[in-house]
């Protein structure tokens, strides 16, 4: 199926946080793409991927990045999708250094910045496919009945000490 959403990072060293991402639009049935594209280890190929994201489909990106997290906001420069960011929790700053690079855009170039880390991730998978919900009927209903699900089995077991 076409992609609707990119699923970009700054680095492979990413994806144990970013697959959370993937796994939240695989459950809502969001066809996605993945690839690693640095701003500042490939900035050609974080160009062209930008520029030609809206002509080949792609409905929203989310990119995730780390310590000097500029990817997100470069992307954002190069296309009028919507771009979700991700900061990757950082060894040695533990993700404030990613959060901070990423929330903190001039006004006029906007990027949608989750949180730090696992918790961000899934909400950009999730946040992506309420995007594209607006404009799908099957990924809104899917959004509609995860969002059921999970109350439910919340209170269904509202007892703390249960597993
Ligand atoms: N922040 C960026 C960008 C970018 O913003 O373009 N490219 C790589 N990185 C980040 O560098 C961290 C360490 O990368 P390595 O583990 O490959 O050394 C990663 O979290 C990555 O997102």
């Amino acid at each position: 199926m076409q992609p609707l959403v990119g699923l970009i990072m700054g680095s492979k060293s990413d994806w144990p946080t970013m697959e959370h991402a993937a796994t939240m639009l695989e459950k809502l049935g969001v066809p996605y793409e993945t690839k690693v594209v640095s701003a500042h280890r490939t900035p050609d190929l974080l160009f062209d991927y930008a520029k030609t994201a809206a002509d080949r489909g792609l409905k929203v990106i989310i990119a995730g990045a780390g310590g000097a997290a500029h990817l997100p906001g470069m992307v954002a420069s190069q296309t009028a999708l919507p771009v979700l960011g991700v900061p990757v929790q950082s060894k040695t700053l533990n993700g404030l250094d990613s959060l901070l690079s990423i929330v903190q855009m001039p006004g006029g170039i906007a990027v949608g910045t989750l949180a730090i880390g696992k918790a961000g991730a899934t909400n950009a998978g999730l946040l992506a496919a309420q995007i594209i919900g607006t404009s799908d009927d099957s990924v809104r209903k899917a959004v509609e009945q995860f969002r059921a699900t999970q109350t439910e089995t919340i209170l269904d077991n509202p007892d703390p000490r249960d597993q």
